[in-house]
């Protein structure tokens, strides 16, 4: 979808911390305020000026930009697929829990010829939503190069999420879900199955990222702080929303 001329380079938006917000998106999007969460209570002590840096990782083709087009925009763009070129990233505030927390999400290259590019942004990203195409099995099979890389690259503590994408292509699914479920489990991280196309599962990925973010912005990593519960917040809202009906 990105050509050379929306690529940002590295020295512009490369940090050691929570970077500074940066206004322009590389999709010509606005920052989107959407409120997923209308009955929380405010948390007291969250700076809701940390940004938080998410990125998208996995082989081409899987879905990446279209996931972040969903999110970001509510649309699903179909034709012919262009690769992503390099990296590039959009802003987003979604609110979780009556506090705003802001995403800067980062659509990088599957492409292989892109990877060291892709590797020096790993090392300051907050999250990580690692997508497979539940229709090709190659890229299900890479999942675990992929998680290699990110234990290499990423901060111990980076949230990862693993995304089977596509889930609409019914027909064409040669993944099941139950074999994303036990590779997540093997890593302890979680999972959901979505479609770029449809929006399903699309707006709960980004948001459960952002609420475990908010949680350890506001409670880092004391013992004694109840952790957010990521796996069961997801399942809950599955439930919710009549979601796995819908494999
Ligand atoms: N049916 C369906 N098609 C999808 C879905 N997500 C992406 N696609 C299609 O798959 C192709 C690749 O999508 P991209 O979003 O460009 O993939 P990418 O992971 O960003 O690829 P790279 O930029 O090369 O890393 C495009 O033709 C999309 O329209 C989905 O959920 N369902």
């Amino acid at each position: 979808m990105e050509t050379m001329e929306s690529m940002e380079p590295i020295s512009a938006h490369y940090t050691t911390a929570y970077p500074e917000i940066h206004p322009d998106s590389a999709y010509g999007s606005t920052e989107g305020e959407e409120n997923h969460s209308p009955s929380a209570t405010p948390a007291l002590s969250y700076d809701e000026e940390l940004m938080h840096k998410t990125i998208l990782v996995g082989d081409s083709g899987v879905g990446k930009t279209s996931l972040l087009v969903q999110f970001d925009q509510g649309k699903f763009i179909p034709g012919s697929f262009s690769a992503t070129v390099g990296i590039c990233f959009t802003n987003k505030v979604v609110t979780v829990d009556n506090v705003k927390v802001k995403l800067q999400m980062w659509d990088t290259a599957g492409q292989e010829r892109f990877r060291s590019v892709t590797h020096a942004y790993y090392r300051d990203a907050h999250a990580l939503l690692l997508l497979y195409d539940i229709t090709s099995k190659s890229s299900f099979d890479n999942i675990r190069a992929w998680l290699t890389e990110i234990h290499e690259y990423a901060q111990r503590d980076v949230v990862i999420m693993l995304l089977g994408n596509k889930a609409d292509m019914a027909s064409e699914r040669v993944i099941r879900r139950d074999e994303g479920e036990k590779l997540a489990r093997e890593y302890s991280v979680p999972f959901m199955e979505t479609s770029a196309k449809t929006g399903v599962n699309v707006d709960l990925a980004f948001i459960a990222v952002a609420k475990e973010l908010k949680h350890r912005a506001v409670h880092g990593q004391q013992p004694n702080e109840p952790k957010f519960q990521i796996h069961e917040y997801i399942e809950s809202q599955k439930e919710k929303s009549g979601c796995c009906s819908y494999f």
